[in-house]
């Protein structure tokens, strides 16, 4: 059954252009750039409700407007679609709310988000509640359905049967399934993971890949088994890789790998040329102090400035991912029967808006919001643990028998680790002192897996996290008290990440929602990450993007070993070279 508030917003830009309605809003004077033609026009926009009703001139529209209409004198301004971010993560300290209140005043009106963490905790009821009511905000707020947790779970607590990520491609605000991290599962043709793949094809949904670094041979391979897109170049070969096999190819301007711009150079360069309506631009999840540049709009002008056309930037972010997803009749352009969100610009050169339009009302200006968001109840989200338990200092200490090497992690940049076995004993103190405990504890108190740390820093005490991939609390450190303590804060806090130096708190950020996520403003997020950050570079942090090292420790669709509930696992063939020990 169709809602009737679609049938009601129909049936008003009906009425609207037909003249038995006066328009709601007129957007006098501006340039429209057309995304469908690349041209910029002088055009009036007229908005019925939450439509778009008429885009060209007050004389050949025969529109009139009324006592209720309002005015908005755009003389000079550019007007722009919406941007739409295809590939969010919104999970990085902030949540879908708090993110949303921050980026649509710049201007991002449509957000394809990640659901692994609601998926992993949120009773099933309560997830598709949220999923309806952020629908209908004023971001249209859709989803992918992850098809594997990207962690090594019990199977008890691993909700990714066939059952049940159907459900979730069911949902209307679902567009893909994916993205595929573990997509060996795909290529061994487990019949589970080609059911779901099968599944969101059915549903006319598409497929999202991660195969970075991937061969022209694996790729083929993995478009063979239904993956339609990937955002995971890093070099101008695998883009064109991507677009040769059909793949629709997303740019990447993380906070991790800000790729961006030395592809579109590439690309400009290359001499090919360049399919610009296959790809797509995306922030991928930018951790908090990436977030003090802008979002999409800084992308965008990242593009500009790296030196690609205006008319291919605004439509990687507009039209391109509303074709891809089947919505290009809802949003993405600025055209009769869509969505009215439009930016207001000072010129294309300036990819920020001074004003922001969503659903035909004006909901953000000079970079603030001039609406209230619809709020969720957080409380409904599950606590990071319902056991009352606490650490003791020898359960973080890894056992070493004499002579025996031990197991160290080293970090090779923020996310990629080699698996290295050391003496247990150090002479040099330079080299002790990097050296560091790094436990993965299950934060009902049932089992901890213990190893070693290179490359995160010299000297850090204890430090505890419990955003992680998997869950659980991450704790490392060279002082199993300060570590100790550092756990049973995060514990007594139901969530966030501690640092104990020196005897004393050096840092703690809580993080309520689930032990992942913060309720604080995304500014106030920045400024507190942004001292994490600077903390962990004057303990001789030497990586840009911390954050996500915390993140990935515990995930298991990335080189070469990782902390799971099982033990230390080597990736390659899942092999647990240190098994987890039970806490008592
Ligand atoms: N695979 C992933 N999972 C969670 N956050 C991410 N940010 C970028 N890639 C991510």
């Amino acid at each position: 059954m169709i809602p009737s508030t679609l049938i009601e917003e129909r049936i008003a830009v009906i009425e609207t252009v037909m003249g038995r309605r006066p328009p709601t809003v007129w957007l006098k004077g501006g340039q429209v750039f057309n995304v469908y033609t690349g041209r910029l026009e002088k055009q009036d926009v007229w908005f019925g409700g939450d439509r778009i009703a008429y885009v060209g001139s007050r004389e050949d529209g025969k529109l009139i407007p009324g006592d209720s209409t309002e005015v908005v004198d755009v003389s000079g301004a550019v007007l722009i679609p919406g941007y739409i971010e295809p590939h969010s993560h919104p999970f990085q300290f902030y949540n879908p709310v708090s993110l949303t209140e921050k980026v649509l005043p710049l201007g991002t009106t449509a957000m394809i988000h990640d659901n692994l963490y609601f998926f992993r905790s949120l009773d099933e009821r309560v997830r598709k509640e949220w999923m309806d009511r952020l629908l209908h905000s004023p971001v249209h707020h859709y989803w992918w359905a992850r098809l594997d947790p990207q962690a090594h779970l019990h199977p008890d607590g691993n909700p990714f049967s066939l059952e049940k990520v159907s459900t979730a491609l069911e949902h209307p605000a679902t567009l893909q399934a994916g993205e595929l991290t573990d997509w060996m599962a795909l290529l061994d043709g487990d019949p589970e993971r080609v059911a779901m793949v099968e599944t969101a094809h059915r549903l006319g949904k598409r497929v999202e890949g991660h195969s970075p670094g991937a061969s022209y041979r694996t790729l083929s391979r993995l478009a063979a088994a239904g993956v339609t897109g990937d955002h995971e170049s890093i070099t101008v070969e695998e883009v064109h890789n991507r677009l040769r096999l059909g793949y629709m190819t997303t740019l990447r301007f993380s906070s991790l790998r800000p790729d961006l711009p030395d592809l579109i150079r590439g690309l400009l360069k290359g001499g090919e040329s360049v399919p610009w309506h296959r790809l797509m631009m995306t922030t991928d999840g930018p951790t908090p102090p990436a977030l003090s540049q802008g979002y999409v709009d800084a992308m965008i002008r990242v593009a500009l400035e790296a030196g690609c056309p205006p008319e291919y930037a605004y439509p990687m972010v507009t039209l391109n991912p509303a074709v891809y997803y089947g919505l290009d009749s809802h949003i993405g352009g600025i055209a009769p029967g869509r969505s009215a969100d439009i930016n207001i610009l000072q010129s294309l050169e300036e990819p920020t808006p001074l004003e922001v339009f969503s659903r035909g009302r004006r909901v953000a200006r000079d970079g603030r919001l001039t609406v209230e968001l619809p709020q969720l109840d957080w409380n409904r989200f599950p606590a990071f643990t319902s056991v009352d338990w606490r650490l003791k200092p020898e359960d973080l200490e890894l056992s070493v028998k004499k002579g025996e090497p031990v197991p160290v992690i080293q970090l090779v940049n923020p996310v990629i680790t080699h698996l290295k076995w050391e003496e247990e004993e150090i002479e040099d103190p330079t080299l002790r002192d990097e050296r560091l405990f790094v436990t993965l504890v299950d934060p009902a108190g049932r089992w901890a897996t213990r190893a070693f740390l290179r490359g995160f820093g010299r000297g850090v005490e204890g430090l505890a996290s419990s955003y992680n991939g998997s869950g659980d609390l991450l704790v490392l450190g060279q002082a199993p008290e300060a570590m100790a303590h550092a756990a049973n804060r995060v514990l007594e806090a139901g969530g966030g990440i501690a640092w104990i130096q020196g005897g004393k708190e050096h840092f703690f950020l809580p993080l309520p929602i689930g032990g992942k996520m913060s309720d604080l403003p995304v500014d106030e997020l920045v400024d507190r990450s942004e001292e994490l950050v600077r903390k962990l570079k004057e303990v001789g942090h030497p990586f840009h993007d911390p954050i996500y090292t915390f993140m990935f420790l515990s995930s298991t669709h990335l080189p070469q070993v990782r902390l799971t509930c099982d033990g230390l696992m080597r990736i390659k063939d899942r092999e647990i070279v240190v098994p987890s020990v039970p806490l008592t």
